[in-house]
């Protein structure tokens, strides 16, 4: 199965389950693995027939900010059903880390995985 990557996308959120986490953002990693078959867009060399992985990131990130939200699962599922539904995904994961959220730890993550492969 064939698929385009984005790694390590930073954006800035409103992000929490407790109050004060709602009055200041912190950062989100995220990450995205998408089935999406390359045969068309490699032999004509046409970004109409890629997955565009700059637009996918600029419509994360707008979708991340449009609201504050508690869970980074709830970010990582409209995440999910967005980019389903905009840019004709049939399958991906998403992983939603919270690098701040816990001290000791280097990050907290979440990652879920919808739709049907390819083959
Ligand atoms: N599974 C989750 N657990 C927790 C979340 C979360 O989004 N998903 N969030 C918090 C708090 O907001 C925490 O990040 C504050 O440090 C706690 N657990």
């Amino acid at each position: 199965m064939d698929t385009v990557h984005v790694e390590g996308l930073k954006v800035d959120a409103m992000i929490g389950v407790f109050e004060w986490e709602h009055e200041q953002p912190q950062p989100l990693i995220i990450d995205l693995v998408m089935a999406w078959d390359q045969k068309l867009a490699a032999k004509t060399d046409d970004i109409k027939l890629a997955l565009d992985y700059d637009a996918v990131s600029r419509a994360v990130t707008e979708l991340v900010q449009k609201q504050p939200r508690q869970l980074i699962e709830t970010v990582a599922e409209e995440i999910a059903a967005m980019i389903r539904e905009t840019f004709s995904v049939a399958w991906l994961r998403v992983k939603v880390a919270k690098p701040t959220a816990v001290k000791e730890a280097f990050q907290v993550a979440v990652q879920i995985e919808r739709g049907r492969k390819l083959d």
